[in-house]
C-alpha cells in the first residue's frame, strides 16, 4: 500500500480553489487513492446562478470523477462545501463553519487565486495576497493542523532568468501593499501599478510573489511548504489522458489555431515551453503534503514543478506537433486551415497579422454584411490578438528552475509511492502528450463528437480548395494589372508565351 495514500486516510482536508482546474484534479486524486479520508472541506462561492451544492454536483458528475466514484462511491458524503468568498475581509465564512474548520482540519491545500494576467491590482492583491494572509491566520488557530501547502507559480520570479527554490524578497513589503490597497482609489492604483510591479510582466506574477512572502513571514510557526508549477496543462495519465476544462495556458491558443483563427504567433521556436501536466502537479502536491506533515522540515521548503530542466520541449516543436495532430484530429467548422508560423521577428509578426489575421477577418465581415448578417470576425480577431499579446512574454523567453527539493522528495518516496504519485517528468513523451492534449481539448473543452472527424476533414479540404482558388484569382488579377501597366511585364509574358503568328 502506498504510504502517501495511507497518510491521507482518516484526514480532514481543506482545499481552496477546488472548483478550479488544479483543485478538481487534486480532489479527484485524493478520493481515488485515499477513499477512506474523513472529509474534504472546500471553500466555494456561488457562481453563474448556481448554488454551492449545484456546483459540487456538477463537478462530481463530470467525467473526471467517474473513476473516483467507482473507488469511493460515497464521495458526495465526504465532500463538504463551505460558503466562502476570499475577496471578503472575513472570507465570508459563517461562525459555525469557521469553528468546524478550525477544530477539524488536518491539512490545507491553498490553490485559489486569480490567474488573470490583467486583473486590477486591488483585486489581485485581495485574492493572491490578503486571502493567503487570512488563511494562514486561520491555519494558526487549527490545533490539528499538520501541513499547509500553498500553490504558487514558477513564474512568481520571472523577472529573473535562473530561479532557485527560495523566496526572493519583493521591493515593497506585502503588508504595505495590502494596507495601501485599502485606502487608495482605483485611478491612483492604476497609475502606480507599473511602478510597483517593476520588471514583473503583470499583476498576476507580482501578487503571487507577494503571496509567497506573506507565507514566509506569517507562516513561521506552521508547517508550510510552497509548490511552484510552471504552465499547467492537460492531464498526462490520470485519471485519463488529455483532460482539460479551461482556456488558460496553451489551451486557448491551441483552440484558436485548430479553428484557423490564429495562424501566426510572435514566439521564439527555441524557447522552452515549460508546460507541466496537471496530474504531475497534483502528485507532487500530495507528496509534499505528506512529507511536510511527517518530516516537519525546519524551514519552509519550496518545490519547483517544471519540465524544462529535466525534459525540455520547445515552442517550435510544440507548434509542429499540434499542427500534425490537427491533420489526424481536426476541430469542427474551422474558419481557415490550421497553420502555425512562429517567428520572433516583430516586423514578420506584423506582416502575418495583416495578411493572415486582419485581411481574412475583414473580407469575411464584408461577406457577412453582404449577406445581411452581423459582422463579428474583426471583433473576435481583435480580442484574440490582445490575448496573444498578453501571453507573448512567456513564449519568447526561457527560464532555468532548480529542482533540488523536488528531486530530494522523489528520492524519499518508496517505489510504490513513486508509481502511485508519479511526478517524474522525465518519463513524459511530449509527442504523445501533445496529441492527447489536442484530443482532450476537442472532447472535453469543445465537446465535439469524434464521429464528426470525417466531416471536419472534408471541411478542411474545401477550405484548402477555396484557398487555392482565392490565391490563383489574386495572382491572375495582379498579373493582369501588371500587364496593363508595365511594358517589361508584357515583354516577359510574350517571351514565355510568344503569340502564334510569330
Ligand atoms: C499560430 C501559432 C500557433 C501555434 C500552435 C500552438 C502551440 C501552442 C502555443 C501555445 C502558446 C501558449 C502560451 C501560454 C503561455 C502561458 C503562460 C503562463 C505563465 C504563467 C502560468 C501561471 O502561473 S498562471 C495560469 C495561466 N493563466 C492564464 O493562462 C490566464 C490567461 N488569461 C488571462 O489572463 C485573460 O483572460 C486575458 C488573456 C488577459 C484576457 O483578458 P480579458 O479581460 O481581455 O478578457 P477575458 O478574460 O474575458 O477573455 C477574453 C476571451 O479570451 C479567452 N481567453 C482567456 N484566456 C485565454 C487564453 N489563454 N488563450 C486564448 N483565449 C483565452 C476568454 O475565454 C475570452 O473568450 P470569450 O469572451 O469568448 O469567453
Ligand atoms: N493554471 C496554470 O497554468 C497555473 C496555475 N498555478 C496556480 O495554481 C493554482 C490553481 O490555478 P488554476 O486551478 O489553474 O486556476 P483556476 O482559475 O482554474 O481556479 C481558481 C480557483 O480559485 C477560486 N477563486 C477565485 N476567486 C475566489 C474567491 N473570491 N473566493 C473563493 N474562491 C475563489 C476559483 O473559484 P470559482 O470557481 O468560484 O471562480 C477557482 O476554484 C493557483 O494558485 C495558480 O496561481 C500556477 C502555475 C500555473
Amino acid at each position: 500500500m502506498s504510504t502517501i495514500a495511507a497518510f491521507y486516510g482518516g484526514k480532514s482536508i481543506l482545499i481552496t480553489g477546488a472548483t478550479g482546474f488544479l483543485g478538481k484534479v487534486l480532489m479527484e486524486k485524493l478520493f481515488r487513492t485515499s477513499p477512506d479520508l474523513k472529509v474534504i472541506y472546500i471553500l466555494v462561492r456561488p457562481k453563474a446562478g448556481q448554488t454551492l451544492q449545484q456546483r459540487v454536483v456538477q463537478i462530481l458528475n463530470s467525467k473526471l470523477f467517474e473513476k473516483a466514484k467507482e473507488v469511493c462511491p460515497n464521495v458526495h458524503e465526504k465532500i463538504r462545501a463551505v460558503y466562502a468568498d476570499l475577496n471578503q475581509n472575513d472570507l465570508a465564512i459563517s461562525k459555525g463553519d469557521m469553528q468546524e474548520l478550525l477544530s477539524c482540519t488536518n491539512i490545507v491545500f491553498h490553490c485559489a487565486a486569480t490567474v488573470r494576467f490583467n486583473d486590477h491590482l486591488r483585486h489581485a492583491v485581495q485574492l493572491n495576497v490578503t486571502a493567503t494572509q487570512k488563511l494562514l491566520l486561520m491555519a494558526s488557530q487549527m490545533p490539528k493542523l499538520e501541513a499547509f501547502i500553498h500553490i504558487s507559480t514558477a513564474f512568481s520570479n520571472c523577472n529573473l532568468k535562473h530561479i532557485d527554490e527560495v523566496i526572493y524578497p519583493c521591493p515593497v513589503e506585502p503588508k504595505k501593499i495590502i494596507d495601501s490597497m485599502e485606502w487608495l482609489d482605483d485611478a491612483i492604483i492604476d497609475e502606480i501599478t507599473p511602478k510597483l510591479i517593476g520588471d514583473q510582466p503583470n499583476t498576476y506574477t507580482y501578487t503571487k510573489a507577494l503571496g509567497e512572502m506573506v507565507v514566509q513571514q506569517e507562516g513561521g510557526n506552521l508547517n508550510v511548504a510552497i509548490v511552484r508549477p510552471s504552465i499547467v496543462g492537460a492531464t498526462w495519465q490520470e485519471p485519463f489522458p488529455g483532460w482539460v476544462d479551461n482556456l488558460n495556458g496553451p489551451s486557448g491558443l491551441i483552440i484558436a489555431t485548430g479553428k484557423g483563427f490564429l495562424r501566426a504567433l510572435r514566439a521564439t521556436p527555441m524557447a522552452v515551453a515549460d508546460v507541466i501536466p496537471v496530474d504531475i502537479v497534483v502528485n507532487l502536491t500530495l507528496a509534499v503534503g505528506w512529507y511536510t506533515a511527517v518530516q516537519r522540515p525546519k524551514s519552509t521548503l519550496i518545490y519547483h514543478c517544471t519540465s524544462g530542466n529535466l525534459n525540455p520541449c520547445y515552442w517550435g516543436k510544440m507548434g509542429f506537433q499540434v499542427l500534425a495532430t490537427f491533420e489526424k484530429i481536426p476541430f469542427e467548422r474551422a474558419f481557415r486551415r490550421p497553420n502555425a508560423d512562429l517567428t520572433s521577428n516583430t516586423f514578420t509578426t506584423q506582416y502575418w497579422n495583416a495578411v493572415s489575421h486582419w485581411a481574412p477577418a475583414i473580407i469575411y465581415d464584408f461577406y457577412l454584411r453582404l449577406t445581411g448578417r452581423k459582422p463579428r470576425m474583426t471583433k473576435l480577431m481583435n480580442r484574440l490578438l490582445r490575448t496573444v499579446s498578453m501571453l507573448e512574454y512567456f513564449i519568447n523567453r526561457s527560464w532555468e528552475w532548480s529542482t533540488c527539493n523536488t528531486e530530494m522528495l522523489m528520492s524519499k518516496l518508496s517505489p510504490e509511492d513513486q508509481r502511485v504519485f508519479n511526478f517524474d517528468v522525465r518519463q513524459l513523451n511530449w509527442l504523445e502528450y501533445i496529441e492527447n492534449y489536442v484530443l482532450g481539448i476537442k472532447k472535453y473543452l469543445l465537446k465535439e463528437d469524434m464521429a464528426g472527424i470525417p466531416e471536419a476533414k472534408q471541411h478542411l479540404k474545401r477550405l484548402r480548395n477555396i484557398h487555392y482558388l482565392f490565391n490563383t484569382a489574386l495572382f491572375l488579377i495582379a498579373w493582369r494589372l501588371l500587364m496593363a501597366r508595365s511594358q517589361m511585364a508584357r515583354n516577359v509574358w510574350f517571351f514565355i508565351c510568344p503569340p502564334y503568328n510569330l
